[in-house]
């Protein structure tokens, strides 16, 4: 795990951007993977913006995102097809066509889980993976106690998970109980992964993942397993970490 640690929230949405950046400029074909939620906004304005000013191109490029909410309407500005079509799709050059959400108003959930992964591995799988992380180490909507072998499928939402996404909702009985994600196994299969941290709310996780043991109680933690991850974090989500700990990584 390569770990990099920044200043703050813009420096870390910064060096995010610019690594996405350099990959699709060295592979114009590249599969990304997207991560929603407050994390990687900054990163994705980022992108348009170098995308105004540099015309960085997303003409080839294919994206799969991580999860989705089970039972809310596309249009439902809570939907993450909404939000990627918001914060980034809308303001770059590429093919909607080429953009994969699940579908999470999918009449048979329980095939769409399946259509969705095969879908994934006929694109050819994720090249570069953006995550995010909850504070109790979920990846994608993947709760604690997931299987490190899981594909897509179908998860009932942690109270606490629903309780941090209800400042997006009316009132937290809006917060939908289920979603659709990848699975970690799914997310273990992607060549690459770029894991932003930010804000003191995830330093307790942050100090679980770079010193906790691997186990499927902090599915974040199977991280340490896979041979490409960057982790780009900024200080006040570090302040728990003794800086010889980041010598070993
Ligand atoms: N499903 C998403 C995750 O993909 C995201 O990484 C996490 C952290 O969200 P935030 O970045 O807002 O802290 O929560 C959500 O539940």
């Amino acid at each position: 795990m390569k770990l990099k640690v920044v200043e703050d929230y813009q420096a870390m949405s910064r060096a995010a951007a610019d690594l996405i950046i350099d990959k699709v400029r060295m592979n114009p074909e590249i599969t990304l993977g997207l991560a929603t939620g407050g994390t990687p906004k900054g990163t994705y304005q980022n992108l348009i913006k170098d995308h105004q000013l540099n015309g960085t191109s997303y003409g080839s490029v294919k994206t799969f995102n991580l999860d989705e909410y089970i039972g809310i309407p596309i249009r439902d500005p809570n939907s993450y097809r909404y939000y990627m079509n918001t914060y980034l799709f809308d303001h770059i050059d590429i093919d909607k066509s080429n953009t994969f959400v699940p579908r999470g108003n999918a009449e048979n959930p329980t095939e769409e889980c399946v259509r969705y992964e095969n879908s994934l591995l006929v694109h050819g799988g994720v090249d570069l993976q953006i995550l995010g992380i909850g504070r109790n180490g979920h990846i994608g909507f993947n709760e604690p106690g997931t299987s490190f072998s899981s594909k897509t499928h179908i998860v009932s939402l942690a109270q606490t998970t629903r309780e941090a996404n209800s400042r997006y909702f009316p009132r937290i009985e809006d917060v939908p109980k289920q979603a659709i994600t990848m699975g970690i196994g799914t997310i273990m299969k992607s060549n690459e992964i770029l894991l932003l941290i930010s804000g003191e709310r995830k330093q307790e996780a942050v100090k679980r993942l770079l010193t906790g043991e691997v186990h499927e109680s902090f599915p974040a933690s199977i991280l340490n397993q896979h041979p490409n991850v960057t982790v780009i974090v900024d200080h006040a989500a570090s302040a728990l970490i003794e800086p010889h700990l980041f010598l070993k990584l």
